[in-house]
Order: structure tokens, then sequence, then C-alpha cells
């Protein structure tokens, strides 16, 4: 079995079918992207193999084991990780603050720990430290660690997201548009940190809508659109497809979305 396994998931919000027995596999230590047109699914996919949503019908696995109905803090010890919108920082906190308590949400300690700081307590205070400071380093944030999160720039914040996600020590990372508003050189950057990623045994899942870096970048591609699949294959099989074309890159514009 693959690393991870969608197979037939469907989801039906009221009337509206979002995602449509849609069959898929992520291979470890690999980069996939999920692209399509507005409205086409690519979210409330990810939000189902992430854990978010339940899905109507079907199943996922992963690792063998079948993660369908398992709630995402569990799904987060087993190695599952999803970046959020920079809208969910603190701004009022410092970049390295924001890490360490993004690791603190998913370690163990209970109340009674925190109340009479016991060693497990201070033991995973450490680590949630230590884990940040490697995560900021590993993302090329360390100079920026003390400074607050309001006070840096768009592509930064990015890269603290991914931080954010690093910090759990994840196996898998699912990305939400991680270049979503910022210029090409910046793109740039963020794609050779996920090609870092990958290349650290990370396995990488991510929804791109810019066409030309995920060309560069995705080891394989899966296409939706009205919720169901349409295609899947390397990057140059995806751009060659007529299907493709047709759908999403809009017929005789396939020069101008590249
Ligand atoms: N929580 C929800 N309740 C009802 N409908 C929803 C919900 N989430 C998504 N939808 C609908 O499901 C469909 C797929 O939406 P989804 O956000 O997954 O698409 P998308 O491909 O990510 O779009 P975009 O590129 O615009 O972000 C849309 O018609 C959307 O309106």
């Amino acid at each position: 079995m693959a690393f991870i396994e969608v197979q037939g998931i469907t989801k039906q919000f009221g009337g509206l079918t979002a995602v449509d027995h849609v069959d898929f596999e992520i291979e470890q230590g690999k980069i996939t992207a999920i692209i399509g047109p507005n409205g086409a699914g690519k979210s409330t996919f990810f939000n189902l193999i992430s854990g978010f949503h339940r899905p109507t019908s079907g199943k996922i696995f992963f690792e063998d084991r079948d993660i369908t109905k398992t709630p995402v803090h569990i799904g987060a010890r087993l190695g599952i990780a999803r970046t959020f919108q920079t809208t969910h920082l603190f701004e009022q906190s410092t970049v390295l603050d924001n890490i360490i308590v993004g690791h603190r949400l998913r370690t163990k300690s209970k109340l009674f720990d925190a109340v009479f700081r016991t060693k497990r307590e201070k033991r995973e205070e450490t680590e949630a430290h230590d884990r940040a400071v490697e995560a900021l380093e590993f993302v090329g944030l360390t100079q920026l660690a003390h400074t607050q999160v309001a006070a840096i720039p768009q592509e930064a914040k990015k890269r603290v997201a991914i931080a954010l996600a690093l910090a759990t020590d994840p196996k898998v990372m699912f990305l939400d548009e991680p270049a979503a508003g910022i210029n090409p050189e910046e793109t740039e950057g963020l794609a050779e940190l996920m090609k870092k990623l990958a290349a650290s045994g990370i396995t990488v899942c991510t929804i791109e809508h810019k066409m030309q870096m995920i060309m560069g970048l995705a080891d394989k591609i899966m296409v939706l659109n009205h919720g169901a699949k349409i295609a899947e294959g390397t990057p140059e099989e995806i751009v060659n497809n007529p299907v493709v074309i047709e759908a999403y890159l809009g017929g005789d514009s396939v020069a101008e979305a590249n």
C-alpha cells in the first residue's frame, strides 16, 4: 500500500458534492501538488486527508493505518502536519514564541504538570524551545527569531507557518497555497524550501495556484475539477493533457498560464 492512500473519498455539503469519489496515492518523500480551478474541491480534499473534515464516504490510509476517522490531534502525533494561512499567527508575539506555542499545543503535559511545574513539564518546555530553534534555522529565519511577527515581511510569515508545522516533527506536511501573495523571487525561495523539506525526508503535499512554480517543483500533480479527479501525472503529462487544458488552463491560454 502507498504511504498515503485515498480510496473513493467523497464529501458532500448538503446537496453539493465538493469532492467526488477521488482515488489518490501520495508517495513518501515526494512533492505532490493538487491543482484545479476555483471551487474545484482542493481545500476540501486537503481538509479530508489532513483530518479536518470527515468524509461522507471513502477511506484514507496513512502508512497502512485507516485514518479516515482519526481526529486531527491524533493525526498530528502520527506525523501529519498542515500549515494554515498566515492570519493564524500571533502578530504581537515573537517569531520564536509563535513556534514554541504551536509546539506546546501539541505536546502532552496536562494542566497538573503545568501548575506544579513537574519535571515532565520542564523537559517538554526545553524540548519545545529546542525544536523551535531548529525549525527556524531550517526555514532560514534564525535572525528574525526575536522579532515580532507583526514586523516581518509576508514572505517570512509564510516561512513561520512552515516552521510551525515543522516543529511537530511531521512525516508529511500539507501546505495550503504556500506562495499566495508573494512576488516571483520570493516564490522561488519558497519552492527551494519545499525541495529542502522533501530532501530531508518529509513528504510534501501542496495546493498551489502558481502553475510555473508547480511545474518546476512537483513530482506528481492531481487535477480536480468540480470535485472529481480529471487527471494525475508528472508536470509534463499534466501540461500536455487535453482534458486539463480544456478544463483548467482554458483552451488556448496554456502559454499564458506557463
Ligand atoms: N464548509 C463548507 N460548507 C458548504 N460548502 C462548502 C464548504 N467548504 C467548501 N464548500 C463548497 O465546496 C466546493 C469546493 O470548495 P473548495 O474550497 O474545496 O474548492 P477549492 O478548489 O479549494 O477552491 P479555491 O481555489 O477557490 O480555494 C465549493 O463549491 C465550495 O463552495
